[in-house]
Parts: structure tokens; sequence; C-alpha cells
């Protein structure tokens, strides 16, 4: 059996059109134009690439890209007066500082700094706190963007066994809300969970979010398993390029599992397109409009 290849590329441009469309609308019908503020601290290359792919992405869709790119030595309260100006500046409807901080910035005291309203990425403790109670909030990217996915390939996911392996705060907790939300089966795995493998192996929908090079290999999936591959690791070629792999050994994987996200074309463009379907929704709210839907 090989699996079905689930194509987040092409799924992102679909939601990016819908979302360009309503934007247009806003526009007419409002004057409002939706605007994202988003926050690059150092050089990291890696973060330069998703920063300007944010940007142009926005502006495609219609809507106001503010990027701001402060040294790596940039201090809290440099920062912090910065989170503050684009908390009370009306143009900016959502902020997205990029994670992770270099070392002398505290990452929680930044992310408490952003105004909850305007906390795009979902990372804000009241937005955690009111997913975490399932009542309406904004919810992390790429935990939302995985979950439309699985939606999309399996429908209902009432009583599916879901493993999600990796724990952190932007990926790996709050998809357990989610897949709870859906009426899964949650188990969260991490770095000591005991025979990984065998947990693994009970998973109908299986999301891996550890940041280790294919790490989870085709005997580890039950046969028919649908799976989210969030990983995003650039891996050094032997003709001294690199390549971006997933967390999942994909070639292996995609014999046993029933539906797999590829890397790249899977996660990542869906990540970006929820970003800016939250940054709209962020717009709505603050000009006290309803939600879309999308
Ligand atoms: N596609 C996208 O849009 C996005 C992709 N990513 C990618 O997703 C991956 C994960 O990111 P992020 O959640 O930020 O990563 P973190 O580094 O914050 O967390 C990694 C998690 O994986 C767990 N882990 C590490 N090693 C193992 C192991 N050997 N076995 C089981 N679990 C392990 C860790 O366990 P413990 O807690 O015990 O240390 C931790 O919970 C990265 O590749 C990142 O680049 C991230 C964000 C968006
Ligand atoms: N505050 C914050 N919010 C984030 O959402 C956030 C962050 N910090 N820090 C870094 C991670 C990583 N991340 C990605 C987004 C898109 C792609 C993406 O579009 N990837 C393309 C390939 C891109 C390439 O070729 O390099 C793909 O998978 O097809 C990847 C990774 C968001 N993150």
């Amino acid at each position: 059996m090989t699996a079905k290849v689930i194509d987040g590329k092409a799924f992102a441009a679909g939601l990016r059109e819908k979302i360009g469309g309503e934007v247009a609308r806003l526009r007419e019908e409002h004057g409002v134009v939706p605007g994202l503020a988003v926050v690059l601290v150092g050089e990291d290359p890696a973060s330069q690439v998703y920063v300007r792919s944010k940007g142009r992405q926005t502006v495609e869709a219609g809507m106001e890209s503010f990027e701001y790119r402060l040294p790596a030595e940039t201090d809290q309260e440099t920062l912090v007066t910065l989170i503050r100006d684009l908390n009370s500046d009306p143009k900016v409807h959502g902020i997205l500082v990029q994670l992770p901080l270099p070392d002398q910035l505290d990452e929680a005291l930044v992310i408490a700094e952003i105004s909850p309203d305007k906390d795009v990425d979902g990372f804000h403790v009241s937005n955690v706190g009111l997913l975490n109670t399932g009542q309406a909030s904004m919810v992390p990217c790429t935990p939302l963007g995985s979950l439309m996915l699985l939606k999309d390939q399996l429908g209902d996911l009432s009583g599916l066994e879901a493993v999600v392996v990796g724990r952190s705060n932007i990926v790996g907790k709050p998809m357990v809300q989610l897949l709870l939300g859906e009426n899964c089966t949650v188990t969260l795995a991490h770095s000591r969970t005991k025979d990984l493998p065998a947990v693994t192996r009970r998973a109908d929908i299986l999301v891996a979010a550890v940041g280790r090079p294919e790490m989870i290999k085709g005997d580890w999936i039950k046969p028919g398993a649908t799976v989210i591959d969030v990983g995003i690791n650039r891996i050094p070629t032997t003709d001294g390029k690199s390549r971006l792999v997933g967390d999942v050994d994909y070639a292996a994987a995609a014999a046993v599992a029933g539906a797999i996200t590829p890397v790249p074309g899977g996660v990542g463009p869906m990540t970006i397109a929820c970003l800016l379907a939250n940054t709209l929704t962020a717009c709505c709210r603050q000009n006290d409009l309803p939600d879309v839907r999308l």
C-alpha cells in the first residue's frame, strides 16, 4: 500500500484565496485593512526565510505587513516597548514575535506583553486558558493547520486514537487540546516516554512534532494511519547543499500509512495560512464585526 499524500501546499493556497476574498470584502464594506506585525530578533537564517514568506503572503492576501528586525543583542525593555507600541497601534491587528528568542530575553514575559486580542500565535496564557477550557480563542497556527488537514482527510475524528509526539507549548500541547475537542482519545508522548514505538503503533492519527530528522520509522506506524509530520529539519546532503526533512522517515512511513503530509509542502504552508486567518479574525473582533467563516 502507498499512502495518500496530503497536499498542504494546495490546501493552504485555497485557504489564502478565501482569506483574500474576505479581506477585499472588509476593505470595501467597512474600509478596514487587516494588519500583521512580525518581530524578528537576531539573524537566524531559517527564521528570516519564514518572516519573508509570511510578509509576502500577507501582502498577497491584501493585508498590511509590518516587519521589525531587531539586532540579536536587543534587551528586554526595548522589545517590550515595541510590543506596547504595537498593542496600541490601530493599524496592527496581529502581533507575532518569532521564537525562539535570544537567551537574554525572557520568552514568557515577552509573550505576556502581547495584547491577547492581537496574539495571532495564540501563545498568551489567556488564549491558552481559553483553548484548554473549550472556549473560543486565538488557536495556535500549526496545530490549527494540522487539524484542518486531518478533518479534510478523515471527516469526523470521534473516538480515534491520536498520539502526539512532542510536548512544546507552541505545537504539542495545543494539538492535544484540539484533538480532545474533536473527541479523540489522546496520548502525548515526549523524550521520557517508555517504548515510544509501541505507543505510536496504537495511533490512528500520529502527529510528530519533535525536531529530530526522520526519527519516526516505518514500523512505528499502524497500517492505514494518518500521519501529520510537523518537523522541519534542515540536513546536509552529499553535494554540500542541504534539504528539508520532517520528523518521520517519509519513504518508509508512506509504505505503511493511509495518508501522510510531506515535508516541505505539508504542515508548513498551513501554518502561514492559519496565521493570516487568525489576523483576519483578530481584525474583525477589534472592529466589532462578526467572525468570518473560512
Ligand atoms: N511546520 C511548522 O509550521 C512548524 C514546524 N516546527 C517544527 O516542529 C518540530 C518541533 O518543534 P517544537 O515543538 O517547537 O520543538 P521543541 O524543541 O520545543 O519540542 C520538542 C519536543 O520533542 C520531544 N522530544 C525530543 N526528543 C525526543 C525523542 N527522542 N523522543 C520523543 N520525544 C522527543 C521533547 O521532549 P521533552 O519535552 O521531554 O524534552 C519536546 O517535547 C521542529 O522540527 C520545528 O522546526 C515548529 C513550529 C511550526
Ligand atoms: N512565534 C512564532 N510562531 C511561529 O509560527 C513560528 C515561530 N515563532 N518560530 C519558528 C516556527 C517555524 N514555523 C514555520 C512556518 C512555516 C514553514 C513553512 O512554510 N515551511 C515550508 C518550507 C519552507 C522552506 O523551504 O524553508 C514547507 O514546509 O513547505 C515552516 C516553519 C513557524 N514558526
